[in-house]
């Protein structure tokens, strides 16, 4: 009895025991031993905490940075990566730190980055998802490894190429119109762009991607969003094995049932297609990407063959890669845009001269050089990724250092694009012409200075998607709106998931009427080279000719027989409407190659002044006011304008 008695006492002990030293193993001895190996090779970082790691500091490093006021200045790295900025400065370009017990090192030196992503496959794969990340994309591209890899990176290859995304363009268009429908008569509001695209992007995906509408995959987007959420909520709490497994918290408990939703919304949009085969309504499951996931799924070539879960999974990656990161890359855009006004001018000449007021085709969208250099400059200054993820997979020399297998690797590449070193002393400048020789030489050939889609074996998949999606979004914008930030704006990029902008961007359309009836150049000026043929005139060289655009702006013929009433209503569906698509009929800043450089900032310019001045005034006319517009270079007002101000704001 005695000795049954010993047994029930000394088995829990034993236990207790196993497990105190098996917690000791985890938590003390190889952190301290992976420290001790890479400090002794020159890597540093902050030390080593028991149980949290530095998760907690970073936590609060975060915290502060983001609730900062900031400056409207490209110079982001501090505020959204504080944690990375400050150890890397006090730490060196490459250093180690703790994610809770997992050591994690950080890397930014060009030639370790480049050397790790090129071996992504067997010595640096990538790492196994956290538990919310496989809840958020699964087994998909982005996460799977080794065979598996393989065969679904073929499929999405194929979805890709070329000509696939030649006949995905009116898709693309299809959205963008819709979305512009809605922005009739937004002229002069307010417009939220970032929320404007998280629309347009998950339209596009669903109808390119997926054949679907976008109501159907409206659910899907609304719980990968709340997941992704989540995800960055638990990116650096620490999770200890045993008690986690006993107790699940609010957020664990959340994401799986969002799993299971999103898993049941998928499946009934994959049954649609197999019944329409069934039905006879559809000879083939389609040649988008589900249509070929759905065909891998009935595969009865076992090398070929997905399961439903993996395609589940695949629909997951593809709804939510191609959709956060193209809405935040598409907003950052037009936020660039709107401050760099002569940029946007620049982008606006080159869409117009190439599709003038048609929508762009994938020959034209090809040729546009500018577009291609902002949207290069926006990758650097805002990419989207805040980091690659790998771990090492045996133990591994390297040319400096000596990596030890299963630590976890960042690539830190908004590091290498914030990096003076790479980019010159104006790194933090808005300077498209960086590009304006290619990627190579803005780079001086080192392909670890701009990775926005990685590099080597795991490059982005939907990288050439992305952008040709990017261009036409800014290409059919640009063609009926002049973009100006609103004060409302407050900057405050942070990293969820991808990057993004914390409290949206505001953005107001141009105000056209005034520019109709009062544009201040009243002629443009130009001189004849040589003898030329025009319309039924030949006209000699040398001539003088003066374009009365005045006279257009004023002509019945274009403007009906109200031409002389304020009516900014003309305008509710943009210019080229408002005009019957004749570009002549409203030209306040010129046309072609001369127009005027400086468009966009004035408008900003006027935008800015009025709001300031309707947010704290009512105006009315003085009786002092005598009506005498006069050419003096430009239309001014021969005796001034007296106006009476009202306060809106009386105890002010
Ligand atoms: C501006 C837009 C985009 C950016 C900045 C971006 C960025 C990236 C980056 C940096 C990677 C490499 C990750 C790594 O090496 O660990 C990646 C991979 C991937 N991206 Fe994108 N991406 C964009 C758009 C898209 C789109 C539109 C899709 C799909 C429709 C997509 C699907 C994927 C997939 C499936 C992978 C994993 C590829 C693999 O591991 O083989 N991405 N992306």
């Amino acid at each position: 009895m005695s000795a049954l008695m010993e047994l029930v006492t000394l088995v829990p002990c034993c236990f207790f025991f196993i497990a105190l030293i098996k917690f000791l193993y985890d938590y003390l001895w190889i952190p301290l031993r992976i420290q001790h190996m890479l400090n002794s090779q020159g890597i540093k970082g902050p030390p080593y905490r028991f149980i949290h790691g530095n998760n907690k500091e970073i936590a609060k490093m975060r915290q502060e940075a983001s609730s900062k006021p900031m400056a409207l200045t490209h110079d982001i790295f501090p505020k959204v990566q504080p944690h990375i900025y400050s150890w890397i400065n006090k730490y060196g370009r490459n250093y180690l730190y703790w994610n809770g017990v997992r050591a994690e090192l950080v890397i930014s030196e060009p030639e370790l980055v480049k050397e790790i992503l090129k071996n992504s496959e067997k010595t640096f794969p990538k790492r196994k998802p956290t538990i919310y990340l496989s809840k958020l994309l699964g087994n998909g591209l982005v996460t799977v490894e080794g065979e598996k890899w393989a065969k679904q990176r073929k499929l999405a290859n194929y979805v890709f190429h070329g000509e696939s995304l030649k006949n995905m363009t009116p898709a693309v268009i299809a959205s963008v119109e819709t979305m512009l429908e809605k922005w009739k008569g937004q002229e002069g509001k307010e417009i939220e762009v970032f929320n404007e695209f998280r629309l347009l992007t998950s339209e596009v995906i669903s109808r390119t991607a997926f054949g679907s509408s976008y109501l159907e995959g409206e659910k899907v987007f609304a719980m990968l969003n709340k997941l992704s959420i989540i995800m960055s909520r638990n990116l650096y709490n620490t999770r200890i094995p045993l008690i986690n497994k006993l107790w699940k918290p609010a957020d664990m408990l959340e994401s799986e049932e969002l799993a299971k939703e999103i898993q049941d919304c998928v499946m009934k949009i994959v049954k649609k297609r197999e019944d329409k085969v069934m039905n006879g309504e559809a000879d083939s499951f389609g040649n988008d990407f589900l249509g070929l996931l759905v065909n891998a799924y009935h595969d009865s070539d076992k090398n070929n063959k997905l399961s439903m879960e993996d395609l589940v999974d695949e629909c997951k990656t593809f709804y939510f890669a191609g959709q956060d990161t193209v809405n935040a890359l598409l907003a950052w855009t037009v936020l660039l845009l709107a401050i760099h006004g002569d940029w946007q001018d620049k982008a606006r000449r080159e869409v117009t001269g190439i599709f003038g007021n048609q929508n762009p085709q994938p020959e034209g969208i090809a040729k546009l050089k500018t577009m291609t250099m902002i949207i290069n400059e926006t990758l650097r200054l805002y990419g989207p990724s805040n980091g690659m993820l790998r771990r090492v997979g045996r133990d591994v020399q390297m040319e400096k250092v000596v990596l030890p297998a299963n630590i976890d690797l960042l690539i830190a590449n908004a590091v290498l694009h914030h990096d003076p070193q790479l980019w010159g002393e104006d790194v933090h400048l808005f300077k498209p012409d960086r590009f304006a020789e290619g990627i190579a030489k803005a780079t001086n050939y080192n392909a670890a200075a701009f990775l926005p889609f990685g590099l080597g074996p795991r490059t982005c998949v939907g990288m050439t998607f992305a952008a040709t999606e990017t261009k036409i979004v800014l290409s059919m914008i640009l063609q009926r709106y002049a973009i100006t930030l609103s004060p409302a704006y407050v900057h405050s990029p942070i990293p969820i998931i991808s990057l993004k902008p914390q409290h949206g961007i505001q953005m107001t359309m141009i105000i056209n009427e005034p520019l109709r009836l009062y544009g201040p150049a009243v002629g443009l000026l130009r001189k004849g080279g040589s003898e030329v043929l025009l319309g039924n005139l030949v006209l000699p060289a040398d001539i003088d000719i003066l374009i009365a655009n005045a006279a257009l702006h004023h002509d019945p013929q274009l403007w009906g027989d109200n031409v002389h009433l304020f009516k900014p209503e003309r305008f509710a569906e943009g210019i080229a409407k408002a005009t019957n698509y004749n570009t002549t009929a409203f030209c306040p800043f010129g046309l072609g190659p001369r127009t005027c450089v400086g468009t966009t900032f004035a408008i900003m310019e006027v935008k800015i002044a009025v709001s300031m001045i309707l947010q704290r005034y009512t105006i009315s006319l003085s009786p002092a006011y005598v009506h005498a517009p006069v050419s003096i270079i430009t239309v001014k007002p021969q005796h001034g304008i007296q106006v009476i101000l009202e306060s809106l704001h009386h105890d002010a």
